[in-house]
């Protein structure tokens, strides 16, 4: 039987061509990526290019299945590939163990694909393949895991969202003063080792900041003066800086941030009113308090092949060592690279066993000092990664509703795509939940632009020439930036006559171009020889009059959803002013007196009593009408009492509806009656 008869039996003979005929790209083959080529290979698709970075690492194993531990350390993508074709030899696999951002696969490049899938980590790198299908006008399918959660959907140049159009969450932050003075948990130590005295220490000593520590309000006192004896603190690291590599470097180290510090911040007695106060940390001490300890716990040495030294919580002799010992050699490994480099600096990195070992230790000790729990080096890996735990069906989930989704761009059914999320945890027993997909935001800067490629000698053409061009095509007054670098602007003509070459504005570069209109033309460069540009000065590979009149009528939706969100803030706020003015108001009648609480079947009934009693002339009060034949049904509002109930003096003989507390106005009047010329506060119960 062949290979495929129970696919075309499924999807139809047509699609299974259609998916045959198919050129794909996958970019990344780790936890999505190899069940997503498993899933190609399988699901009759036979032109497939797959590109990953990266070569295989241990913890990969676990899920990433198309891998066997004698391919750690080789090329993901050339793995992947000689796996998939394992399971089906008859398709034409092409694997690239390169970064999806080389310059060399260009726009054009990516024009060759039918289709391109994201089975990526990054938002850097989406970010990149987000830009260049739109500019080649492939549709992609973005997907993204996270433990128990997952995402896919589809993006289409002009038709649906893409990557850039909502902003990204931002990574979480700490205020600064909790990280460097009045750490509560665990989180705070570790971000304290990594962000801070990592940084410090390995880094490029003027950027001691870091994004993951929020500076708070400075215009307060405190904060600020609380800063500058900060910033005075870090500057007396530094000093010491000047003696590392010598012996005593790494106790002076500990000495200095585990007790000095302390001890300054302990001398702020307000601080620790309302906190658990630190205890300084000598690194004598702990020698001393080890030789007391019964066993000789002090001689212990971890064993860094030892799981036990991932799993298992220290000593504190054992965490003073680590630290020393850990700072020693991250502290070679760091002059060598000055050697060679003056600014030099070791990024943190999960994998690194010096970097682990540094920041384990340290934030252990600091939480120690500060009475905190501690955590062992498997748990800081994954606080200090950002680690959650990638989970294999979650992507096996995952990369099938990618392949749904392939097959349904093939069919030219982009309307019968959905975004679907899996969802875990919720009330309702449903794993996916489906969303339709989003039109693309009209504000963003990424979608909404308009790709045009330009052939061009980037050797001789200057900025002049460019300019020229753009003006041939009526868009004046512009300005050209390349990835946020002002190229030229009405203000800023010093680059007319260099090359663009000159520049760095070579092959695969997108230059950005605004005209005065607040149209934008993205022309994304390709470098060719005067002699293939047939006698041109350039060769411009779309229309730009249709890619300038597509500039005017998205600068018009963008001015309407301008317009509609002014008027939905106004909107918001002219609520807001209204509920205002309604709590003002319900203030000022929670002050008068209320007499009766009626519901609304009340309220008839006891208008229309009360104006028969006041036609028949025989009516002296609410009461007596309303004891009448037909007696009014008492409310249930609980809460509310007539004030009468508190001082009989006053309208002695009302209606006591509502009964319970003494707190009648907290209730709103809603009318006011007026029967023989006595008036009434009345509730009306909705
Ligand atoms: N710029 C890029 N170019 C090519 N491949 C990339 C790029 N950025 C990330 N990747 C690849 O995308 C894949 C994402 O897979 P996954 O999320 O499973 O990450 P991983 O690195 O395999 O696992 P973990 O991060 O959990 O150790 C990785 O194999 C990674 O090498
Ligand atoms: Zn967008």
């Amino acid at each position: 039987m062949p290979r495929d008869s129970h696919l075309e039996t499924t999807i139809g003979s047509s699609l299974v061509n259609k998916i045959a005929n198919a050129k794909v790209l996958m970019v990344g083959a780790g936890g999505i990526g190899c069940e997503l080529l498993k899933n190609l290979v399988m699901g009759g698709f036979k032109n497939i290019e797959v590109i990953d970075l990266d070569t295989i690492d241990l913890s990969n194993l676990n899920r990433q299945f198309l891998f066997q531990k004698q391919h750690i350390k080789k090329s993901k993508a050339h793995i992947a590939r000689a796996s998939a074709l394992a399971f089906n030899p008859d398709v034409n696999i092409v694997s690239r163990h390169q970064n999806i951002k080389d310059q060399e696969l260009s726009v054009d490049w990516f024009k060759g694909f039918d289709l391109v899938m994201n089975a990526l980590d990054n938002l850097d790198a989406r970010r990149h393949v987000n830009k260049m299908c739109l500019a080649a006008n492939v549709p992609l399918i973005e997907s993204g895991t996270a433990g128990y959660l997952g995402q896919v959907s589809v993006i289409r140049k002009d038709q649906t969202e893409c990557f850039d159009c909502q902003p990204k969450e931002t990574p979480k932050t700490f205020p600064v003063c909790t990280i460097r003075s009045t750490p509560s948990t665990p989180i705070h130590c570790i971000v304290w080792a990594k962000s801070y005295l990592f940084g410090l220490l390995f880094g490029n000593a003027e950027d001691d900041d870091d994004e993951t520590l929020a500076k708070g309000d400075q215009d307060d006192e405190e904060t600020a003066k609380e800063l500058a004896a900060l910033a005075a603190e870090s500057q007396a690291l530094k000093e010491i800086l000047a003696s590392a590599g010598t012996s005593g470097f790494a106790q002076r180290v500990f000495d200095k941030v585990f007790y000095t510090d302390v001890q300054r911040l302990l001398r702020m007695e307000d601080m620790w009113k309302t906190r658990k106060a630190p205890v300084p940390l000598k690194y004598d001490q702990i020698i001393r308090r080890t030789e007391e300890l019964p066993f000789a716990m002090g001689a212990t040495t971890l064993d860094a092949t030892s799981n036990l030294k991932d799993q298992r919580a220290w000593t504190l002799q054992e965490t003073a060592d680590v630290f020393c010992k850990s700072l020693e050699q991250l502290t070679i490994r760091f002059q060598s690279m000055r050697e060679s480099d003056a600014e030099a600096s070791i990024q943190f990195d999960k994998d690194d066993e010096d970097c682990l070992d540094f920041v384990t230790a340290t934030s252990n000790l600091r939480a120690h000092v500060y009475g905190i729990e501690e955590k062992t080096r498997f748990q800081v890996k994954a606080m200090a990664g950002n680690i959650i735990p990638a989970i294999a069906t979650t992507n096996a989930i995952v990369a099938g509703m990618i392949v749904m989704l392939a097959f349904k761009i093939l069919n030219s059914q982009l309307h019968d795509c959905k975004t679907s999320f899996l969802v875990y945890g919720r009330q309702r027993p449903q794993l996916i939940v489906n969303e339709p997909l989003s039109k693309p935001n009209p504000k963003c800067y990424i979608c909404r632009n308009s790709y045009v490629g330009l052939k061009v000698d980037t050797i001789s053409c200057t900025v002049q020439d460019l300019i020229d061009l753009l003006e041939e095509h009526s868009m004046n007054d512009i300005e050209i930036q390349e990835n946020g670098r002002v190229i030229h602007d009405p203000d800023f003509d010093d680059n007319v006559g260099k090359t663009l070459a000159s520049l760095d504005l070579t092959d695969g570069k997108f230059v950005d171009v605004v005209d005065e209109d607040d149209r934008k033309i993205v022309l994304y460069l390709k470098h060719a020889e005067s002699s293939d540009l047939d006698g041109e000065k350039y060769v411009l590979e779309s229309d730009m009059e249709e890619a300038l009149s597509l500039q005017t009528v998205m600068k018009e939706q963008a001015r309407v959803a301008d317009e509609a969100e002014a008027a939905s803030a106004a909107a918001a706020e002219a609520a807001e002013a209204a509920e205002k003015a309604a709590l003002r108001q319900k203030q000022q009648r929670d002050a008068m007196d209320v007499d009766l609480v009626l519901d609304e079947t009340n309220r008839k009934r006891k208008l229309a009593a009360l104006q028969e009693s006041t036609s028949s002339s025989t009516a002296s009060g609410l009461s007596e009408d309303s004891s009448e034949d037909k007696p009014l049904k008492k409310t249930s509002l609980d809460s509310v009492v007539h004030p009468s109930v508190e001082d009989d003096s006053h309208h002695a003989g009302a209606d006591n509806v509502g009964d319970g507390t003494t707190k009648a106005s907290a209730v709103d009047v809603d009318e006011m009656i007026v029967v023989d010329g006595e008036s009434y506060n009345v509730v009306i119960l909705d």
